[in-house]
């Protein structure tokens, strides 16, 4: 096949060097024509993608590519995920049927079934727990199929919605226990985005997700996922830094200076910031927003103590040594803090997805492409079980001064920057319980999700119909998976569900093999020394397993480009959530030391000094002359 070329200068250093036009789905290379006929399709964006050549010794690149040297362009956004099992559709890729032939339960009614709708403080967690799960699924996610019906297809409802395919509308039920009092009958929501619906491939295969994050954990909340969004609206150039503002004595991300911004529920004329991040997550849902805030900030404190550390260092050292530390502190609080709190330790030890030992670990394994499952994000729904519906602000002393329903925050990134917000938003993420882990919903996401954007909107029914749309198999199918043994008939749930709940199952469908993966996580019970469902757990342990063998860039690895010494990888491993709000967090002075779990006897508030971090003159550059010269070799990280 003739392979297409073109010269390439790099955005602003004048390299030029050759790249190749590749097909996202099937990563091979296309010829003129092709690219030609995507251009005319409008399908350039979606179905290619430009890769440069790899370097096997040169860093994590932003884009993604050359993770996986055999097939470089695997990593990148818009390349396909993996299925646990194989997809399950009726036909013309609907969602399946019942064994019987009839069609599934309304994803509303079953939702009003199953989940009970109140709220309850939970006794072990905090709100941050939410918001940093929330962070890193944004890491290999995209709003896009949110903003679909939202924005640029909110008429599903009406007329209009029957002949667009796109549109799945949830219609609500006559007897639902609270819209039978409303006229509203139907909630907007589109079908997810797939490789054929944007056009990459031919319609009548199965739809194949596509979404524009990169499938590894690489900060790109924070950096993007291209390298163009993270020199436009990233990176300062100027001693590693990323671009910041100071507003109100307080540093952000920089903010959009047009009228046009995402930030539509911003009360104007006094909530105006709106920022201006390589990725939507900085002005998306509040929890996501104050974490890239955190990371952001904490981004250019750590180059900061590195150009201190080492005066020779160029921009582009720090700024890609800065970016290759924050990635790692937040892979080590998520492996090391927050998912054992969840999932817990002796759990994960046991199936290698942490280690015990503080020393590098390596599992990778260049066969297996970096990419995620459909499954993980859907699992990942469940967390919407423990979201508590509102913020709770507090003041430095702990005490509680207002709330705000979470959803009207969202697109509203103004809030934050008036009236010492962000102050009381940081110290209620830590002193704020989350909704209690008890299997039922806050009702601020189960009847209006999104706030002012949608009149109603149940973020949970979204949820179990999301997931008829990627054709999952049934539940019992993913429990046989997960535990390997098999599951005849509804009591044989008694392994995993109390008999109440299995009798709720029993009433709503006609064959266990109907019931929707969804609904039987959302009734599940915990695994043993944990507190996510059995499941929840199986899909995010499998998830993590293949991220931490598959990604070569992997922070504990010692045999990657750039890698950590081990003297430095010690210092990471010290590194906690309640050290980052304390560097980082508005006026934090005094904090528990698991911040994911609530203050008590036995996680005291203590003063900040009393926590460790990190000492980076582990990264001191013995090859830094007095004079501010570099002897040393070169870094190796090309800006692509
Ligand atoms: C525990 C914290 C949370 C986690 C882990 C979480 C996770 C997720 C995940 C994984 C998705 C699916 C995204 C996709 O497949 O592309 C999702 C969708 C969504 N989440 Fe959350 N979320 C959390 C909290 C929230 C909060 C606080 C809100 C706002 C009030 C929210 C609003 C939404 C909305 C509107 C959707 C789109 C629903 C749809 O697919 O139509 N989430 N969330």
């Amino acid at each position: 096949m003739f392979v297409f070329f073109i010269q390439y200068t790099s955005f602003f250093a004048a390299v030029s060097s050759s790249v190749i036009v590749f097909d996202t789905y099937t990563a091979t290379p296309i010829t003129l024509e092709e690219l030609k006929q995507h251009d005319k399709r409008n399908t350039t964006f979606w179905c290619t993608s430009q890769l440069y050549p790899c370097n096997p010794y040169e860093g994590r690149r932003v884009d993604g590519s050359c993770n996986n040297l055999r097939y470089p362009t695997r990593g990148m956004s818009h390349t396909p995920q993996y299925r646990l099992l194989s997809p399950v559709f009726d036909k013309d890729f609907e969602p399946r049927r019942s064994k019987s032939g009839n069609s599934l339960p309304l994803p509303r009614f079953l939702r009003k079934h199953l989940l009970l709708e109140g709220y309850i403080s939970d006794r072990k967690f905090t709100q941050l727990t939410s918001h940093i799960l929330l962070l890193m699924s944004g890491d290999v996610l995209s709003f896009h199929d949110t903003v679909n019906y939202v924005l640029w297809k909110p008429y599903c409802c009406k007329p209009k919605g029957k002949s667009d395919r796109a549109c799945t509308p949830n219609k609500i039920p006559d007897d639902d226990p609270v819209h039978r009092f409303s006229n509203i009958r139907c909630m907007n929501m589109t079908r997810p985005e797939s490789f054929q619906s944007v056009g990459c491939v031919r319609q009548d295969t199965y739809p194949e997700r596509i979404i524009t994050a990169t499938p590894t954990f690489d900060a790109s909340t924070i950096y993007g996922n291209s390298i163009r969004n993270l020199f436009e609206k990233g990176r300062k150039f100027e001693g590693g830094l990323l671009k910041y503002e100071v507003e109100g004595g307080k540093i952000w991300p920089p903010s959009v200076k047009t009228a046009a911004s995402v930030c539509f529920l911003n009360q104007k004329p006094h909530e105006t910031r709106c920022h201006d991040a390589p990725e939507d997550g900085a002005n998306s849902v509040a929890g996501v927003n104050l974490a890239v805030i955190w990371f952001w900030r904490l981004h250019n404190r750590v180059v900061t103590e590195l150009a201190r550390i080492n005066p020779c260092w160029d921009d582009d050292r720090l700024f890609y040594i800065g970016r290759d530390i924050v990635i790692a502190i937040q892979m080590q609080i998520v492996m090391y803090e927050l998912l054992p709190a969840l999932l817990g330790k002796q759990n994960m030890v046991s199936d290698g997805v942490i280690s015990s030992n503080l020393g590098f670990r390596d599992l990778y394994n260049e066969n297996l492409i970096p990419q995620i499952s459909v499954e993980y994000p859907s699992v990942l729904r469940w967390f919407h079980t423990i979201q508590s519906g509102s913020m709770k602000m507090y003041d430095a002393q702990g005490y509680f001064l207002k709330q705000i329903p979470i959803a009207n925050l969202t697109l509203r990134t103004g809030y934050f920057a008036v009236d010492n917000n962000i102050d009381y938003m940081t110290q209620g993420s830590f002193r704020q319980a989350s909704a209690r882990f008890d299997y039922a919903v806050d009702p601020e996401l189960g009847e209006s999700g999104l706030g002012p954007h949608q009149r109603a909107l149940d973020i949970l029914t979204n949820d179990l119909s999301k997931n008829r749309y990627f054709g999952f198999q049934p539940y019992v199918k993913y429990l046989e998976f997960c535990l390997g043994r098999s599951f005849m008939k509804f009591e044989d749930l008694e392994y995993v569900m109390d008999p109440e709940r299995i009798e709720m199952l029993e009433e709503i469908y006609e064959n266990l093999e109907d019931v929707d993966l969804q609904a039987g996580l959302w009734i599940e019970k915990f695994v043993k020394g944990g507190h996510v469902p059995v499941t929840v757990y199986c899909i995010m342990v499998e998830q993590m397993l293949r991220t931490v063998s598959s990604d070569r860039h992997w922070y504990e690895r010692p045999n990657r480009p750039n890698a950590f010494t081990l003297q430095q990888l010690l210092e990471i491993r010290k590194i906690s959530i309640a050290r980052v709000l304390c560097d980082v967090g508005d006026s934090v002075t005094h904090i528990q030391r698991r911040a994911f779990l609530r203050i008590g006897p036995s996680n005291p508030l203590c003063g900040c000094n009393e926590i460790e971090g990190i000492d980076f003159w582990a990264w001191e550059d013995s090859t830094c002359s007095n004079d501010g010269s570099h002897n040393g070799p070169d870094f190796k990280q090309k800006n692509q």
